[in-house]
């Protein structure tokens, strides 16, 4: 039997103490992601994305419910073993890159695996595989400060990937690129998801971006409000979200 990567059951989220007027950010959401999805969570602003995301990736704690990632739950793990579970079956892709300046982009990407000791041989063939497939073998030896924020992106793209892990989490990863740079690093990310298999979950408000994902959840107050399968073009996909999105009044143009 394959075990869904992501099976999210009435989870819960409640931020504040009882007493203190608590704001329950996340209400009885369940949802399954199976492996070799890419799927992307849309909804208004204060809707619970990055609450979502936060408990996915084990870096907050749910109130209720059950999380499994690979089959493993992870509400029973202590923090040690949740660090250790992290380095090796998450890879987290954010918004403003988080690449370390005074190591060359070739070290930013061994990063991960110089963590968990691997021999330098062998780090040396795993990441000249990802920069190979990001296309930025050429810039290996630059430092993030003499490199364009698309080459930051695919940079930040391949040290999330290069340990292979078994959910790809990312946070507006387009969100601080231009419209170019933006459509580059999503068909990368497509691209890894259907040659390399890597299932993807991904924060977005971009409609544009959400359109190159196989599947949409959208949520709104904390609670599951639609999900959107594509299974048409990628240009008929993207009204289709347009149009849930115009449900809550935002619109926007490609
Ligand atoms: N630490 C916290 N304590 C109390 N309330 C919180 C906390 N973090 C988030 N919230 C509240 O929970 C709700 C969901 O927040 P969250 O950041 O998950 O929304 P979001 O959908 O990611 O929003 P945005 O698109 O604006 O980033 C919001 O109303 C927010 O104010």
């Amino acid at each position: 039997m394959v075990l869904p990567v992501v099976d999210v059951r009435d989870v819960k989220k409640v931020y504040g103490k009882k007493n203190e007027h608590p704001f329950l950010a996340l209400d009885n959401i369940s949802f399954l992601i199976q492996k070799g999805e890419f799927v992307a969570v849309m909804g208004p602003s204060g809707s619970g994305k990055t609450t979502l995301l936060n408990v996915i990736s084990t870096l907050d704690s749910t109130s209720q419910g059950s999380i499994k990632i690979n089959g493993t739950d992870i509400a029973g793990m202590k923090e040690d073993q949740l660090a250790d579970f992290r380095s090796r079956e998450l890879g987290f892709i954010f918004q403003d890159f988080n690449l370390l300046e005074n190591l060359s982009v070739y070290e930013n990407v061994a990063l991960p695996l110089s963590l968990q000791n691997m021999p330098s041989k062998e780090i040396g063939i795993r990441v000249n595989k990802v920069l190979g497939t990001l296309g930025i073998e050429g810039i290996a030896d630059k430092y993030p400060t003499e490199i364009s924020g698309g080459q930051k992106q695919r940079t930040a793209a391949a040290r999330a990937v290069v340990h292979e892990p078994a959910l790809l989490l990312g946070d507006e990863p387009t969100g601080s690129l231009d419209s170019k740079n933006a459509m580059s690093l999503l068909k990368v990310m497509k691209s890894l998801n259907e040659n390399q298999g890597i299932s993807i979950m991904m924060v977005t408000h971009d409609a544009f971006s959400a359109s190159y994902c196989s599947r949409i959840l959208f949520i709104q107050d904390g609670r599951m409000y639609k999900e959107l399968r594509r299974t048409t073009t990628r240009e008929i996909f993207y009204r289709q979200i347009l149009d849930v999105l115009a449900e809550w009044g935002t619109v926007q143009d490609e």
